[in-house]
């Protein structure tokens, strides 16, 4: 039933044709892209993670993952703003979700690198969909296994270096404190990205930069524009092992509303999809978007995003 193209060895290849099962029939995997059981690798596999027992505030984005493969339905193979078809250029598959404990953080996190683990041996590359922000040390727990420390280039209003909330050392709000700890990440090249509104204690950002960030605040993009954005980003990260992990709500709460804990003042989708866009030299190793929580969006609005910056984060990784 599914019209996919094939590439030269007789797989699946790039989305379901639209102009022969329209776009809104089907299962939706993200983009319509085929499964990954229906490939013999992939070169990067999209996985959910629905996950969202770390959350200190509004939970809800353990549905996230459907939420943003339904939205991403009407993708298309073309991206002209990076002149790059990312299904043809390689192989992206699906992999369906991790499985993780709601009821005990500690064993999802084991679960969830676990399984990124797994999937690794399938496909070279990971880009999950969460969930909220404490998959990301089980993710870079993956990733520094198979590349060592590697940059972190951080997307969020929130530092997420904060240490324990209620005595809980893993959740949404601790995953990059966590991982430098572990020796996870390269302190020297690893940043955020969209940081804006109130924090805990001026302490919190002398810990963060004592954990290995440097920071590119939301104020900063809109005083100096994406492209000063942009050269900061690149002259920390330069040429290591990068891993890009995005909040959706570093984006304003207007184009973003559907998220745990939204703070006024953000970027613009157009201002993340242009940062992105200027990372497609960077060895980009693995990424994942999360935060997205439909129970509070409208129309869709942040799960059209989100696909749209999951797809220019394909485009940025495809070879050439
Ligand atoms: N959305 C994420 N990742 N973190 C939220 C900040 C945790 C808090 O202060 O409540
Ligand atoms: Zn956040
Ligand atoms: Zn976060």
């Amino acid at each position: 039933m599914q019209p996919f193209s094939k590439d030269a060895t007789d797989e699946p290849r790039g989305p379901v044709d639209a102009s022969v099962v329209p776009r809104f029939a089907g299962i939706a995997t993200f983009a319509r892209l085929p499964r990954l059981d229906e490939v013999e690798r992939a070169d990067i596999a999209i996985v959910g993670i629905p996950f969202d027992s770390g959350v200190s505030y509004r939970p809800g984005a353990r549905f996230g993952p459907a939420h943003v493969r339904e939205a991403s339905r009407l993708l298309r193979p073309y991206n002209p703003a990076q002149d790059v078809f990312p299904f043809d250029a390689q192989q992206v598959a699906d992999a369906g979700d991790i499985a993780a404990n709601p009821f005990d953080i500690a064993a999802a996190v084991g679960e969830i690198e676990a399984g990124a683990r797994q999937l690794s041996e399938h496909a070279d590359r990971l880009v999950a969909i969460g969930g909220d922000h404490t998959i990301a040390l089980p993710l870079l727990r993956a990733a520094h296994a198979q590349h060592g420390p590697v940059a972190v280039l951080h997307f969020d209003a929130h530092l997420d270096t904060w240490d324990t909330y209620f005595g809980a050392p893993m959740t949404h709000g601790t995953p990059f404190r966590r991982a430098s700890e572990e020796g996870l990440i390269d302190l020297t090249a690893s940043m955020h990205v969209g940081i804006r509104g109130p924090l805990y204690s001026k302490d919190d950002l002398a810990d963060d930069d004592r954990l290995g960030f440097a920071i590119v605040t939301s104020e900063f993009v809109e005083e100096h524009g994406v492209a000063a954005a942009v050269e900061r980003i690149r002259a920390r990260v330069g040429d290591a092992p990068l891993y890009i992990s995005i909040d959706i709500d570093v984006l304003d709460p207007a184009h973003a509303p559907g998220t745990g804990t939204p703070e006024a003042g953000g970027l613009t989708t157009r201002e993340l999809l242009r940062m992105l866009r200027a990372l497609a030299d960077l060895r980009i190793v693995g990424a994942d978007v999360v935060e997205v929580a439909p129970a509070y969006d409208h129309a869709q609005l942040t799960a059209i995003a989100a696909s749209h910056v999951i797809y220019e984060l394909l485009s940025a990784m495809a070879p050439g």
